[in-house]
């Protein structure tokens, strides 16, 4: 089964595939540019459209999600090279049927997360079907893929299982992760079979994403730096792994002909960098927390490394970005080979869109050097 009603063959060419080049590592002219959260709270024109709806409505709404993914492409023309789909990452809990709010200014809640066996059990034995439940997420991706016309590649992307198992258990953000930590400690085996369960529906989800449309994935493990080098080893790799194993024979599967590049991100687990570029991604980003001479030898040639201007520095002035983009491209080699330009995060809603309009004209203009 596949998201139906999607001819692939009549999205136009694209104009621009920069960035797909790079993420397989093939040489570039210049190093392409997209940033974490490109779309969102720090640009007007979001509030606009947004005009006061609850999240989740806004993504579910085809027709808005589409336009919100467009707006920074449009006003950074020529400058952006990729969309990312606006969405997020809480939306496979709820196609595993938990029911997840965005409260304003304060960030995701769950009215009921995952506190004793039986409610684990529960979300365990819930039958997801994919198709069905994210119909609403394939429609909008097919949506903007035809809206942007082959102007730049539109990525999908879906929560890595670990960090989704931090906000299933712990019902939001949290300090001290103190339940998903009990969970990982008192119940290993039963973590271990929410983990997998999770694994499975991303993978499906990443595919049908790119039935739907998308052009590159990106898994976000944005809670990876909670666990040490050795939990991550047990909890978050082997299913980081599986993502990137599984997802490319279900794409062959659904006839879908084309490499498909993904990009893993790890945030704060620099104790993993060596192993999270052997174990299928073509990217691996970075978060601000690198060097980039470092990662880049680590790396020794083996990913598109993808990152990681700490998005704090936009608060800086002009000459303060120059130099700090200019180390960093600098930094990964140049930038002509195995490099994305990215924030090590997301932007901030504080953020000044001019500023980020300079940040990258100066990545264009450094990295084309
Ligand atoms: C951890 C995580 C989430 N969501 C996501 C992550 C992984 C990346 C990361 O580590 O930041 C991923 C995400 N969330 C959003 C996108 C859209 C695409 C893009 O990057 O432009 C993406 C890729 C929109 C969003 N997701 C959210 C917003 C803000 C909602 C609003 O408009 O009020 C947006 C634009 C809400 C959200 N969603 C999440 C949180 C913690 C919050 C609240 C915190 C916050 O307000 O920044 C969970």
């Amino acid at each position: 089964m596949q998201v139906q009603n999607v001819d692939r063959s009549k999205f136009a060419p694209m104009k621009n595939d920069l960035m797909l080049r790079a993420a397989l590592g093939e040489k570039v002219e210049r190093p392409p540019c997209w940033i974490m959260r490109q779309a969102g709270r720090y640009l007007p024109e979001y509030h606009e459209v947004k005009d006061g709806r609850d999240f989740f409505e806004t993504c579910r709404d085809a027709e808005i999600a589409s336009e919100i993914t467009i707006q920074p492409v449009r006003r950074y023309a020529g400058l952006l090279d990729a969309a990312i789909i606006f969405s997020d990452i809480l939306v496979i809990p709820q196609a595993m049927g938990m029911k997840v709010e965005m409260v304003e200014g304060k960030g995701p809640h769950f009215p009921e997360p995952l506190r004793n066996e039986e409610q684990l059990q529960k979300v365990l034995d819930y039958k997801v079907n994919v198709l069905d439940e994210l119909e609403w997420a394939f429609k909008a991706i097919t949506m903007t893929r035809t809206k942007l016309e082959g102007q730049v590649p539109l990525l999908g992307f879906c929560g890595a299982p670990w960090t989704l198992l931090v906000y299933m258990t712990e019902g939001g953000g949290s300090r001290l992760f103190r339940f998903a930590k009990q969970w990982l400690n008192e119940s290993p085996e039963l973590s271990h079979k929410l983990l997998q369960k999770i694994t499975d529906v991303a993978v499906e989800f990443l595919s049908q994403q790119v039935v739907a449309g998308c052009q590159m994935l990106q898994v976000f493990e944005s809670w990876g730096g909670e666990l040490g080098s050795r939990d991550f080893a047990e909890f978050s790799l082997p299913y980081l792994r599986q993502i990137a194993e599984r997802v490319p024979p279900r794409l062959k599967q659904l006839g879908i002909e084309e490499r498909v590049p993904m990009v893993v991100f790890a945030k704060g687990s620099w104790y993993a960098l060596d192993q999270l570029c052997g174990i299928g991604y073509n990217a691996v980003s970075l978060d601000w927390s690198w060097n980039p001479a470092d990662a880049v030898k680590i790396n020794n040639g083996r990913v598109t490394l993808q990152g990681n201007l700490d998005p704090g520095v936009i608060y800086g002035t002009d000459e303060i970005i120059t130099k700090r983009v200019t180390e960093m491209i600098h930094g990964f080699g140049g930038g002509k080979e195995n490099y994305i330009v990215n924030f090590g995060h997301g932007t901030h809603p504080f953020m000044d869109p001019e500023k980020i309009k300079f940040f990258l004209q100066e990545c264009h203009r450094v990295g084309s050097q």
